[in-house]
């Protein structure tokens, strides 16, 4: 799975030659982030651990045993699990990078990173693992001045290696010695050799300056199984194998402070140069992560990463598997305290932020080949076992047994290791086998042990899950996709295969693009970018201080040193968790306004449930329902945005605007901003304790000016927009054809509960206003209902304000059905809006697209009311039972999954297809809802409803099956959508 380069930052103590200069500290810690006193002014940077290593009495002084938990043990932890591990230091010269990695005091506790894992993997691992073999190879060599020397090459001279590119396994050095190691104190001795071949000379900045890269690599192997017997030579035990880069790099240096002259000068630019390619090569893999998802998603890591200049210099090219390839990576960036270096301080430490982006992705070397060998042969034991147990059983029983775990996957096993060659030098292989099974054995029944599931336990369910497909689980694994990593490959025809409905492939197909792309699953959901905003699922309203409009808040833009402040503070707030201080939010919210619970009904609660517990909701006792907690905790995430993003006001402004905006739609007034302000100024002020300062409040009073005046002129401009229209449509008779909001559907439709009569809709004129998307442009406000039915976007009218909930389709699959005569899939049909989740650029798409003549799209409104029955008989040249079933089973699922959500409960209700002129409107197109009866029924009843009526629903629909209309063409069909909306 990809993962960022985690990185540490670590501040040395002031050295003489510093003190001598009387250098002051310019450097402070807090938690994980860092802050340096710079020509007047604080920056302040957050990492994945900081350590503050100047003053031992500090008690927040963090000592090497600290720094080899916090990274030498997860080393340790991925090497044994066959995962390869890098951890390079960086920073100016005499920051304290080979003090980090390589010191060896007699003292245990301050033993560096390398003999920390060394010591580590002889003593603890090989305690643990008993029963397993480790085997272990080291190589050390150095980069000086562009040319790599092997450091445990036992002559003096040491030739200049190359590097080579293997096609399959990246870069390696033929040649470099590789010295296998049994027992720790020849690692030791090795390390040692290396460690003084390495050329160091003093400089005026670093009485020891490492003049070279240093890289120490350990290559181990772990054999688990019983060894074989000396009788038996054929090793089947399952072998993982990981290779761990440690890295030393040279220190970056100026010129003018080292002192350097002749040799050291040279040396000097080469460790710049490369330095600099190094850095550039961080920049473009971070601006690669920047990119949107689908633009990275067509191209593969090797691809994406062909421009990379790691070729630049050797030093790249070889660590280029651990920035950008399958590794997991730490960076430790070493800065020293003192004012006098607070240039190359903050130069690091812009540095580590960059490095901080880089995703790399990780994969288990597992040989698959024994693996897939020992499972055959189990395999085989189990069934000559069944067959001589045969005669109690029956046939059919053994058909049932459930076949082992991996035994699909097996084969694909063994195929992969074919097309892989033999591992490089120094590298281990990587086998990710796709299963293909065919239909046929896909399908076969697959008994599960009673109570829990095989594939309970698996990545994939937990995944599933948490994307809202759980339902395919167990289909899944048991066709062999079994992790992750064989998941990510899953192709159309498996999914096909495999039964998943098509709207539920796309939504898989997605989530698994975004797993590959490094989006944490748990955030799949989450905004937690500024960007994200606009991307997808209801966002709850975000109530800010009331505060005057933007122009009045000339001049109280908060200053750079205030953001960094509200920054740092809320960064320390959110340490606390984010569900415990939406807790405490919302329960201050409720407690000081308790009104503002009707911004909360049971329709949007609902939204944030969890459908798959029974968790109860007590209208009583607002403060204590989950559901309302989950809705505070996007809340803070929202906040959290929005903190994150003040220091670009040019993206911030626009998005706060329009949130504001948007807020329209949730009944937010502009007096709730004063209660968000006060219940989150006490949360903050209960969170943060003493660190909540008097300037740190201030500077919370300064954003929160400024976000609320932001978000107060949206909202603004959203309720005279909504208030201009209502003007508009009550001067224009013919306009209330369209429901307004505030209609209810009775009246609307005067025929009880919304429900559409035949005859209503014949005679409803198709009236001026009625076209719902003609040119207006429309924004995607969320996504619906995802658990059942895939995506569903709901869309806002940007002028009319109106809500629509969109599936869209593809042009060609749109025509290619219209040609067929045949009904789109379903009304809420398989959305494959091309390239279809792009952030902000999947907005622009939409709105472009909806004032498109070519109108690609089919839109739909869903709301209560409607029959179906009704509808289904208004078809003039009827349906097919097959049609009709599905039509009424996704209808019903669809408005069952969108009423969940509280979104079906709108005034109008009809299905819209793009346009009357439009050739699918009248030859394929389906107009009305079973809506009227899902709507009375808790949501999974509504499902049932929609299995238990099939029957006569398909009855209905063969009545009008049986109803000719020779006329109807698409020029002449009496009944295009928009004459289907209840006056
Ligand atoms: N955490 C620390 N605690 C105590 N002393 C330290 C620490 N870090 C560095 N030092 C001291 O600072 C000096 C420079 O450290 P070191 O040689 O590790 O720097 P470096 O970054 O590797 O420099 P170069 O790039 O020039 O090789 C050494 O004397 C070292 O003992």
């Amino acid at each position: 799975m990809a993962e960022t380069i985690k990185v540490a930052v670590r501040v040395r103590p002031l050295v003489q030659r510093e003190i001598e200069a009387g250098a002051t500290i310019a450097v402070a810690v807090h938690n994980n982030a860092v802050a340096v006193n710079h020509a007047g002014q604080r920056r302040t940077f957050g990492f994945d651990h900081a350590y503050w290593s100047v003053d031992p009495k500090d008690p927040n002084f963090a000592n090497q045993e600290q720094v080899n938990t916090d990274i030498g043990k997860p080393c340790l932890e991925n090497m044994i699990k066959g995962y390869n591990f890098c951890v390079f230091a960086y920073g100016q010269t005499g920051a304290g990078k080979t003090h980090t990695l390589s010191n060896s005091p007699t003292k245990e506790k301050q033993m560096g990173l390398i003999p920390y894992v060394l010591e580590g993997l002889f003593t603890q691992h090989r305690a643990k693992f008993k029963n397993d073999e480790l085997r272990i190879w080291i190589s050390f060599m150095e980069i000086y001045n562009e040319q790599i020397r092997d450091l445990l090459s036992p002559g003096r001279e040491t030739t200049d290696l190359k590097v080579r590119d293997h096609p399959e396994f990246g870069a390696y050095v033929p040649g470099l010695t590789e010295a296998p190691c049994s027992e720790i104190s020849d690692v030791k001795s090795l390390l040692d050799f290396g460690t003084k071949k390495r050329v160091t000379a003093a400089t005026n900045m670093n009485a020891g300056s490492s003049r070279s890269h240093a890289v120490f690599t350990i290559r181990a192997q772990r054999l688990t199984g019983p060894k074989p017997t000396t009788g038996n030579k054929k090793d089947d035990r399952k072998s993982l194998s990981s290779r761990v880069n440690l890295v030393d790099l040279a220190g970056s240096e100026r010129v003018a402070k080292s002192g350097a002259d002749g040799l050291r000068l040279r040396e000097g630019c080469a460790i710049n140069q490369s330095l600099t390619a190094l850095g550039l090569v961080i920049k473009q893999l971070a601006e690669i992560q920047q990119e949107p998802i689908n633009r990275r998603r067509r191209l593969s890591v090797d691809e994406r990463t062909k421009a990379i200049p790691f070729r630049a210099s050797k030093l790249t090219f070889l660590l280029r598997e651990s920035l950008a390839g399958n590794s997991r990576t730490f960076m430790v960036g070493a800065v020293s305290p003192a004012s006098i270096c607070a240039d190359e301080t903050i130069s690091t430490l812009r540095f580590a932020s960059s490095v901080k982006r880089v995703k790399t992705v990780a994969l288990q070397n597992v040989n698959k080949k024994q693996e897939a060998v020992a499972s055959l042969q189990a395999e085989v034991a189990r069934l000559a076992e069944m067959l001589h147990n045969a005669g109690a059983q029956g046939a059919g029983d053994v058909m049932h047994v459930r076949r082992p775990r991996g035994d699909v996957r097996d084969e694909r096993g063994v195929a992969s290791i074919r097309r892989s060659s033999p591992s490089a030098p120094g590298r281990m292989t990587k086998a990710s086998p796709t299963p293909k099974v065919s239909a046929k054995a896909q399908r076969r029944p697959v008994k599960s042990a009673p109570g829990l599931r095989p594939c309970d336990n698996s990545e994939v369910t937990k995944f599933l899950q948490q994307i809202g497909l759980p339902q395919y689980a167990e289909a899944l694994y048991n066709s062999g996709f079994e992790d992750m990593e064989t998941l990510v490959d899953i192709e159309e025809d498996h999914m096909r295969d495999l039964g998943i409905l098509p709207g539920h492939q796309v939504k898989l197909r997605k989530r698994l693009d975004e797993f590959e792309a490094g989006v944490p699953v748990v955030q799949i959901n989450q905004r937690k970018a500024l960007g994200d905003w606009e991307e997808e699922d209801d966002y709850p309203a975000v109530p800010v201080r009331i505060a005057p409009s933007m122009t009045l808040l000339k001049g109280a833009t908060p200053s750079e040193k205030q953001i960094s402040s509200v920054q740092l503070s809320w960064n320390h707030l959110k340490e606390i968790g984010t569900p415990v201080v939406a807790e405490y939010f919302c329960k201050k919210i409720l407690e000081i306004s308790p009104e503002i619970k009707d911004l909360f009904p049971p329709s949007v609660r609902c939204r944030y449930r969890d459908w798959s517990t029974d968790e109860e909701e007590d209208e009583r006792c607002l403060a204590s329902s989950p559901a309302l907690r989950r809705l505070f905790g996007r809340v803070i995430d929202a906040v959290g945005s929005a903190v994150a993003g003040m220091q670009d006001m040019n993206r911030m402004v626009p998005a706060l605007t329009e949130l504001g905006l948007r807020h329209v739609n949730y009944n937010v007034k502009e007096e709730h901003f004063q209660v968000f302000e006060k219940a989150l100024m006490i949360t903050l002020r209960e969170g943060l304790g003493d660190l909540f300062t008097k300037e740190v409040e201030f500077a919370w009073n300064m954003a929160f000016n400024f976000m609320s005046a932001t978000m107060i002129s949206g909202l603004r401009s959203a309720q005279s927009a909504a208030r201009s229209q209502q003007t508009e449509l009550s001067k224009e008779p013919n306009m209330s054809t369209t429901a307004t909001p505030t209609e209810t559907p009775s009246s609307a439709s005067g025929s009880g509960r919304g429900r559409l009569r035949a005859q209503d809709a014949a005679s409803t004129p198709f009236g001026v206003g009625t076209e719902l998307h003609g040119k207006e442009p429309y924004r995607i406000e969320r996504h619906l209902q995802k658990a059942i039915f895939g995506d569903v976007f709901e869309v806002l009218g940007l002028e009319s304000q109106r809500r629509l909930a969109v599936k869209v389709t593809e042009l060609e699959k749109m025509r290619l059905q219209a040609k067929h005569q045949a009904l789109v899939e379903s009304p809420l049909c398989e959305i494959r809006f091309a390239e279809m989740m792009k952030g902000l650029d999947n907005v622009i798409q939409l709105e472009d697209t909806f004032g498109d003549d070519d109108r690609h799209y089919v839109v739909m409104e869903l709301a209560s009311g409607g029959d179906l029955m009704e509808a289904l008989e208004l078809r003039h040249s009827g349906f097919q039972e097959e049609h009709a079933k599905k039509l009424i089973l996704d209808v019903a699922r669809g408005l069952a999954s969108l009423h969940m959500r509280g979104l079906a409960m709108q005034a109008s209700n009809y299905l819209a297809c793009p346009a009357h002129d439009h050739p699918l409107a009248a030859t394929t197109f389906f107009l009305g809802l079973a809506s009227g009866f899902c709507f009375s029924l808790p949501p999974c009843s509504s499902l049932c409803f929609a299995f238990c009526c099939s029957t006569m629903i398909a009855k209905a629909a063969l009545r009008c099956e049986n109803r000719t209309d020779p006329g109807s063409s698409s020029a002449q069909c009496p009944l295009d959508w928009p004459r289907l909306i209840p006056q």
